[in-house]
C-alpha cells in the first residue's frame, strides 16, 4: 500500500510539477524497503508509458477530476488502473493495496470513489479499453505533438517507433577493453550465469538477456566494466582518437563517452571535456575516478569556446549535442510529457550555435563526431545539412574508415538490436 502511495506522489511531482523521474523516483525508493523499490518502479515507468490511456479511461469513470490538494489521488487511480490493465498482480489485491494507499496520502474520504472506480473499470474494461485503441494518443502512449512529427520522418514506420518507445529497453555494458576483450569478459559473465550477447559491429558492447545488480558484475568496481546503451558506445568507436591526439568531448556529463574515449585510447595527448552543468559536471568525475582515468575537466559553454579555451586546436571533437532525447523515451518515458513541441525549434538553435564554434577549434585536418540521442530530423540529418551548406571547409566523411560501409550518418531508431535511438554524423575540416 504504501508502495502504491510512493507512486502517486511521484506521479504527481512528475506530470503536474514537471519534476524530472531521474530526480523524484530514486527519492521515493529510498524511503521505502529494497524489496518494494522493482515495484515502484515498475509502477511509475508503466504509467509514464500509457499516461493519455488511463487519463482517457479514468474520465470515463469519474463524473469529474480530482484537482488541488486531490491531484495525488488522481494518480493513485491511475496507478490502480495500470495494474489492473498492465500488471500480474491478481485483481482483488491490486484493487485492495490501491485502495488503503488512500490513508497513506491522508484522503480517506476518497477511499469509496477510488474503489468505485476500480470496480467500475473491471466491469467495463473491453468496452473502455476498445474506445481507447480508437485514438492515436491512447493507443500509442505518446503526445499528439510528437506522433505527427514521428509520423512525418518515419511514414512506413511511424507506428512501430511509437510501440518500440513504451518497451522495456535490455541492460547493456561496456567491457573496459584495458581489462578485457568483448568474447573473455563474456566468458566471465557466463561463469557467473550471466548471459550477455555479442552485437556485431559494436566492438566493446555486451547485451544482458536479463539485467543484473551492477555489483555482479566482474570487476564493476574496479572499472572493468560501465553500464551504457549499445548505440552510445559508438561514439568513441567513430571518433576513433589515435595515439598523441588533443581530444574535445564538447558536451560531456555525465561522462559515459568521455570514460570510453580514454578506456579504447589510453596514448592521447590529452583530454578535455567540457559541460554547461556543473552538477552533471562533478559526475564526469566520479565516473573517472571509479575507472581511473583522467582529463581536463572544464565548466563552460560549448558554444562559447573563447571563454574557457585558450591552448592548441584539436584533432577530433565529439558534440554529443544537448536534444530532445526522444530516441531514449524507452528509459525515460516522462520526457514525452516534460518536453514540449515548443522546445524543439530553441533546441535545434542551440545545436547549430555549438556546432559553429565547436568547428572554429577544429584544426584544419580533424574531425568532428556529431552525435544526438534523438530520432527528430531537425536535430540531426537536416541540422547537419544546414551546417555542411553554410560551412565551406567542411565534408562529410564515413563514420568508419575500415569497413565496406561508407555512410557518413546514421539513424538509428529504438529498440534496433535492443539499443536506444542515436544519431551519428561525421565531418572532416579541409586541411
Ligand atoms: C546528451 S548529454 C551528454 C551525454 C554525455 N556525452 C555522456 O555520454 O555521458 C548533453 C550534455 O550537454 C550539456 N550542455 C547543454 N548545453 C550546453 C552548452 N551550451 N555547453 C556545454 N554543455 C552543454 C548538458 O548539461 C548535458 O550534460
Amino acid at each position: 500500500m504504501k508502495t502504491r502511495a510512493s507512486a502517486a506522489k511521484v506521479l504527481y511531482q512528475v506530470v503536474d510539477r514537471g519534476q524530472s523521474l531521474t530526480t523524484a523516483l530514486p527519492t521515493a525508493q529510498q524511503l521505502l524497503p529494497a524489496k518494494d523499490r522493482a515495484l515502484l518502479q515498475e509502477i511509475c515507468y508503466g504509467v509514464l508509458r500509457w499516461l493519455p490511456r488511463l487519463e482517457f479511461i479514468s474520465r470515463q469513470l469519474m463524473s469529474k477530476p480530482l484537482t488541488g490538494k486531490q491531484r495525488p489521488v488522481h494518480f493513485l487511480i491511475l496507478v490502480g488502473l495500470y495494474q489492473l490493465k498492465f500488471m500480474r498482480i491478481p485483481a482483488h489485491a491490486a484493487v485492495a493495496e490501491t485502495v488503503n494507499a488512500i490513508k497513506v496520502l491522508k484522503s480517506p474520504k476518497l477511499s469509496g470513489l477510488v474503489n468505485a472506480v476500480l470496480r467500475n473499470y473491471q466491469r467495463q474494461q473491453d468496452d473502455l479499453e476498445s474506445q481507447a485503441d480508437g485514438n492515436d494518443t491512447c493507443k500509442f502512449g505518446h503526445p499528439g505533438w510528437l506522433i505527427k512529427r514521428i509520423k512525418a520522418a518515419y511514414p512506413e514506420q511511424w507506428q512501430e517507433v511509437l510501440m518500440a518507445n513504451n518497451e522495456r529497453p535490455p541492460m547493456w555494458i561496456r567491457v573496459n577493453q584495458q581489462h578485457h576483450n568483448q568474447a573473455d569478459y563474456q566468458a566471465l559473465l557466463a561463469a557467473d550465469e550471466i548471459v550477455a550477447e555479442i552485437v556485431e559491429s559494436a566492438d566493446s558492447a555486451l547485451r544482458l538477456v536479463k539485467p543484473t545488480d551492477v555489483y555482479k558484475l566482474a570487476g564493476f568496481a574496479d572499472g572493468h566494466c560501465s553500464v551504457q546503451d549499445g548505440a552510445a558506445q559508438f561514439a568513441a568507436q567513430f571518433l576513433d582518437a589515435q595515439p598523441g591526439e588533443l581530444i574535445l568531448d564538447a558536451c560531456a556529463a555525465p561522462g559515459g563517452k568521455t570514460a570510453h574515449i580514454l578506456e579504447r585510447q589510453p596514448a592521447l595527448k590529452h583530454l578535455v571535456a567540457v559541460d554547461f552543468d556543473a552538477t552533471r559536471l562533478a559526475r564526469v568525475q566520479e565516473n573517472l575516478t571509479r575507472m581511473q582515468l583522467e582529463a581536463e575537466l572544464i565548466h563552460g559553454d560549448a558554444s562559447k569556446p573563447e571563454d574557457w579555451w585558450k591552448g592548441d586546436k584539436f584533432d577530433r571533437i565529439l558534440l554529443d549535442a544537448p536534444c530532445s532525447a526522444t530516441g531514449v523515451i524507452r528509459r525515460h518515458p516522462d520526457i514525452k510529457w516534460l518536453r514540449r513541441d515548443s522546445d524543439i525549434a530553441p533546441l535545434v538553435q542551440l545545436q547549430s550555435e555549438i556546432l559553429d564554434a565547436m568547428w572554429q577549434q577544429l584544426k584544419p585536418g580533424g574531425t568532428l563526431l556529431y552525435a544526438t540521442c534523438s530520432i527528430l530530423p531537425a536535430e540531426n540529418s537536416e541540422q547537419i545539412s544546414s551546417f555542411v551548406a553554410r560551412t565551406p571547409d567542411a565534408t562529410l566523411i564515413p563514420l568508419t574508415a575500415n569497413s565496406d560501409n561508407q555512410a557518413s550518418s546514421w539513424q538509428i531508431l529504438p529498440n534496433t538490436q535492443g539499443m536506444d535511438g542515436f544519431f551519428y554524423a561525421k565531418l572532416q575540416k579541409k586541411a
